[in-house]
C-alpha cells in the first residue's frame, strides 16, 4: 500500500476517503493531492480533466447535490483547503445494492482525508465553518447541458445536515423531490 496516499473503502461501494500523509517540518507541511497510480490501481480512473474550487462564506450552506449524467459522468476527488464541511455521497446507481442510500463525514483544512465520487453518485456539502474553501479534481469536463441535481431537502433520501441548511441556490433549492419512477443514473459499462 502507498502510505503517502491510501485508500479506505466507504460503505457505499466503490467511493473511497483517501488519506493523505502530512510531511511537517520548520515551513509547514507538504501532502499528495492526487496519486494516478495509486488510484489505477485501487480500479479508480479519476485522472482530472478540471480542477475546480468554490469559497463558502456562511457557515450552514449547503451546495448540491450534483453529478453529471452520461457520457459525461465523472469521478470527483474533493478536497477541503479551510475550514471545515459536512460532504456527502448517494449512490445513483440503478444496480447497486445501495441505491439511494448516502453516506456523510466532515472534511477540514486539518483532516487530512478527501472523498473519492464515483460515476453515478450525486455529491454535496455543508459548510461547517465560515470560509470554507472546497477544490474538486474533476474527470471530465464541464457539461452544462448534462447537470443533474437531488435537492438537498429531498425526504427520500432524508439527509441528515448536522445544521439548519441555509443559503442554498435557486437551481439547487428549486429542484423537484423524487418519487418511485426515479431511475437514476444508468451508467454503461
Ligand atoms: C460546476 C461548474 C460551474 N460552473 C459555473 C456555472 C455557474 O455559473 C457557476 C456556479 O455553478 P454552481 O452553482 O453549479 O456551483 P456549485 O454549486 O458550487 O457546484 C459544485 O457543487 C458541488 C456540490 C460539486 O460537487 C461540484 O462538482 C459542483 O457541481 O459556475 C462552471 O463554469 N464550471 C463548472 O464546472
Amino acid at each position: 500500500m502507498n502510505q503517502d496516499f491510501s485508500l479506505e473503502p466507504l460503505p457505499l461501494a466503490g467511493a473511497f476517503r483517501i488519506r493523505h500523509k502530512v510531511f511537517a517540518d520548520q515551513r509547514g507541511m507538504f501532502k499528495r493531492i492526487g496519486c494516478h497510480q495509486t488510484l489505477l490501481d485501487a480500479g479508480v480512473d479519476a485522472q482530472p480533466r478540471q480542477v475546480n474550487c468554490s469559497m463558502t462564506p456562511v457557515k450552514g450552506t449547503v451546495r448540491g447535490m450534483h453529478y453529471q449524467m452520461p457520457p459525461a459522468a465523472e469521478v470527483k476527488i474533493v478536497n477541503c483547503f479551510h475550514g471545515e464541511l459536512f460532504d456527502v455521497l448517494i449512490d445513483l446507481r440503478p444496480n447497486s445494492a445501495t441505491f439511494l442510500q448516502w453516506h456523510g463525514e466532515r472534511l477540514s483544512a486539518d483532516s487530512h482525508t478527501s472523498l473519492i465520487v464515483p460515476k453515478g453518485f450525486a455529491h454535496g456539502f455543508q459548510a461547517l465553518s465560515d470560509n470554507v474553501l472546497m477544490m474538486y479534481l474533476n474527470s471530465t469536463d464541464y457539461s452544462p447541458d448534462l447537470e443533474g441535481g437531488l435537492n438537498p431537502l429531498d425526504p427520500t433520501i432524508n439527509v441528515k445536515w448536522p445544521l439548519p441548511v441555509v443559503g442554498l441556490s435557486a437551481k439547487d433549492g428549486g429542484r423537484e423531490f423524487i418519487d418511485s419512477h426515479f431511475d437514476g443514473i444508468p451508467l454503461v459499462t
